[in-house]
């Protein structure tokens, strides 16, 4: 049960941290890579092209800017990649979300909201958890839990409703 996360920069490491907390209280081991498709192209194909063999399931790939890495990773390997766009432009991330979501047909990389890091260890805890029975039954904790905090928002909602 193994996820790697990959990103262009070391400057996007504060957006990956809420993934990589994530991957880390389901107890899913991480490999963390910083490599760039542009700067460090070679380096970016080993990486990938070795993922399967080392016992990666899925692959996180984070960048910002003109973000050809998770692409560029999907174009190397059939494992499954999630993509997550950076906000470290002036355009705000839209930049690197349209880089990434655009992908020509046959190669698709599954594209989260920009800075969607938590999510993207989500969902890659599920895409494991087809898998692995004792990481579906974590994520069925973690939906009820979820759903307790909406209901105690809810209600002290409720609450601040009533006393006005
Ligand atoms: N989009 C890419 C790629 C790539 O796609 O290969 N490599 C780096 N970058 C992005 O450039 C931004 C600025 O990087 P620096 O802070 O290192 O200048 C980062 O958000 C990175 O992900």
């Amino acid at each position: 049960m193994k996820a790697a996360v990959i990103m262009g920069s070391d400057s996007d490491l504060p957006v990956l941290k809420p993934a990589l907390e994530t991957l880390q209280e389901f107890g899913i081991e991480t490999e963390v890579v910083i490599a760039s498709a542009h700067r460090t192209p070679h380096k970016v194909h080993e990486f990938a092209a070795t993922a399967e063999k080392r016992g990666v399931k899925v692959i996180i790939a984070a960048a910002g800017a003109a973000a050809h890495l998770p692409g560029v990773v999907a174009s190397f390997t059939t494992l499954p990649v999630i993509g997550v766009p950076v906000n470290s432009t002036s355009l705000g991330g839209l930049d690197a979300l349209l880089s990434i979501v655009q992908m020509p047909s046959g190669i698709p990389v599954a594209t989260m909201a920009i800075n969607g890091a938590k999510n993207a260890a989500i969902f890659a805890a599920q895409i494991i958890a087809t898998g692995n029975a004792a990481l579906a039954a974590k994520l069925a904790d973690y939906r009820q839990k979820l759903a307790a905090e909406v209901e105690q928002r809810a209600a002290r909602a409720q609450e601040k409703l009533q006393a006005n």
